[in-house]
């Protein structure tokens, strides 16, 4: 049995990579989303992640349960190494993740590709205070996070997929989609945002 691949999600707060994966959860047969741990409360709007204290989170850290941890926003992620299981079997696996942990998930995982998503500071501006999950000076500070050195750390195998999505969601899906699986179908959605 071939393993599936592990595709890492990434780019700027608001670019869309939680949408993207949803989208694409609901859409590909072979591929399946990751259940975050975070230190939030859990919020039904965006991400279905499990909300912890950092009490927990410190203690699953302690027991070895992440196969990726990093901290941003002020908030602790990990990656339950439990998740990626599936892997074994064959599946595709998507998630989202930090451009800072992309090195170590390339040493960790030998088939990895990374998509990338990209927006105009006004696209995420907007977007983010849509979403209306942050206050103004959390989106401040999300704004003004940058992290553009993540790709001269990486090993040349892993294939990093670069697209704008600035467009419409469902564009970049099908964009998506036709790169990440080329022999599937080409779909006409009806799946919710
Ligand atoms: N292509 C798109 N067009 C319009 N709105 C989008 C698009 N992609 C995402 N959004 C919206 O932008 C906001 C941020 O998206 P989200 O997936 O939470 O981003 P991220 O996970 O990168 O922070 C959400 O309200 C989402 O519905
Ligand atoms: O190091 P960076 O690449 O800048 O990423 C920092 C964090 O931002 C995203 O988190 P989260 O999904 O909570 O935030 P977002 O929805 O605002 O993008 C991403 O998953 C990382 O956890």
């Amino acid at each position: 049995m071939t393993w599936g691949r592990i595709i890492a999600v990434v780019g700027p707060s608001g670019v869309g990579k939680d949408s993207v994966i949803r989208r694409l959860c609901a859409v590909g047969s072979n591929l399946q989303c990751v259940r975050r741990v975070i230190t939030r409360p859990s919020d039904a709007e965006s991400e279905d992640f499990e909300g912890v204290s950092d009490e927990e989170f410190s203690a699953r850290l302690a027991a070895g349960d992440f196969a990726l941890h990093w901290r941003a926003h002020g908030l602790n992620y990990g990656v339950p190494a439990t998740e990626l299981a599936v892997i074994s079997q064959g599946v595709d696996i998507l998630v989202n993740l930090s451009r800072a942990v992309l090195h170590d998930a390339a040493e960790s995982f030998s088939d990895m590709e990374v998509i990338s998503l990209t927006a105009s500071p006004a696209t995420l501006a907007a977007r983010l205070k849509g979403r209306g999950r942050e206050t103004a000076e959390d989106i401040g500070r999300r704004l003004s996070r940058s992290n553009d050195d993540w790709k001269r750390t990486l090993p040349d195998h892993v294939l990093i997929h670069e697209i704008a999505n600035d467009g419409s969601l469902d564009d970049t899906v099908r964009h998506l989609r036709a790169r990440l699986c080329p022999s599937s179908r080409p779909f006409t959605h009806d799946a919710p945002n």
